[in-house]
């Protein structure tokens, strides 16, 4: 039967402003997202044999409903009331529990893939929807764009302009959950937010935005993250940052020569996972 094979991307945040916490538990943030070209390979095949299969078989990443790309494939299935089979294989390349997001963009391409391959027809503003419910950062990924994400990272609002960079991306082995960095995150008094322009125009530029109030709790318990970012800056970044709840740090770059060098040379030294990629 048909079949898709779609890639997933991974993201870094430029910005991530934690303005307080909600009645829910969860955080109101401001931030600013940028897609990256680290993809996970994904196929959806439709099937006689109704349910649905996920496997993937990394390391940290479950099979079957534990995965979120199980779960994105079961919401639409039982809307669309068909009796069909979902398999999906999923070639992981995104590390897992990194700060990339790679999981909600799992969940966000199983979303859009099944969309298609079923017929629904629904639109990306009902997929958005549909996918919060599955992770915050799940809209972000419909929503295709380098954004200003604001409440709990749902509501997207696209840059009007942002240079296109490399970005080397180290991961030291260090893996993090989200849910443990929120809860160790100390909410202080912060003075008038910094202003965040729709658009701009050099990795210099960009390096100005660059800020994670989640990047003190994360590196509080792993140290080793601030040598990374020191690390990078001296292979020539512009600027650098650890993405989203970490570990993943990551530095930006105009010239892609000196990019691949920095992650050949890091990855060469210490063995860590380094890659130069570029912003999608
Ligand atoms: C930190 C960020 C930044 O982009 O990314 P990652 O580092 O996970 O990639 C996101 O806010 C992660 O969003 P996402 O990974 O989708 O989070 P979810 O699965 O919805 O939530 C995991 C847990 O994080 C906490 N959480 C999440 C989002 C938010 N705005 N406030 C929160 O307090 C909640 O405790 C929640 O139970
Ligand atoms: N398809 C998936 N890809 C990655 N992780 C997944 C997936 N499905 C479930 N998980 C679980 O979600 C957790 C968060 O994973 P991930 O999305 O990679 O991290 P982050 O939120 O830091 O970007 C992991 O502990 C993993 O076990």
């Amino acid at each position: 039967m048909e079949k898709l094979q779609l890639q997933a991307p991974a993201k870094v945040n430029y910005r991530l402003d934690v303005l307080g916490k909600r009645p829910d538990g969860y955080h109101d943030l401001r931030m600013v997202m940028q897609r990256v070209g680290l993809c996970d390979e994904i196929s959806i095949t439709l099937s006689a044999a109704p349910g649905i299969r996920v496997t993937c078989g990394k390391k940290g990443v479950p099979d079957g409903p534990g995965n979120i790309a199980w779960r994105a494939a079961d919401v639409l299935l039982k809307l669309s009331g068909k009796e069909v089979g979902i398999d999906i294989a999923i070639d992981k390349r995104i590390p897992v529990a990194a700060g990339l997001g790679g999981g909600s963009s799992d969940a966000a391409t199983v979303l859009m893939g099944v969309n298609e391959l079923l017929g629904l027809g629904l639109s990306d503003q009902r997929l958005m929807e549909i996918g919060v419910k599955l992770g915050a950062d799940v809209p972000f990924f419909i929503f295709k764009k380098t954004a200003l994400a604001e409440g709990i990272g749902d509501q997207l609002t696209a840059m009007e302009s942002m240079p296109s960079l490399w970005v080397v991306l180290v991961n030291p082995g260090i893996h993090v959950p989200t849910a443990w960095v929120y809860q160790n995150l100390i909410l202080t008094e912060k003075g008038p937010a910094t202003i965040i322009r729709g658009s701009y125009s050099s990795a210099a530029e960009v390096a100005e935005l660059l800020s994670n109030d989640l990047e003190p709790v994360t590196c509080g318990k792993h140290p080793l993250l601030n040598e990374v970012k020191d690390m990078l800056l001296t292979a020539g970044a512009t600027g650098s940052l650890m993405s989203g709840s970490g570990a993943t740090v990551f530095g930006i770059f105009e010239d892609e020569a000196v990019a691949r060098k920095a992650a050949a040379d890091i990855a060469a030294a210490r063995g860590w996972f380094a890659e130069a990629v570029q912003t999608l």
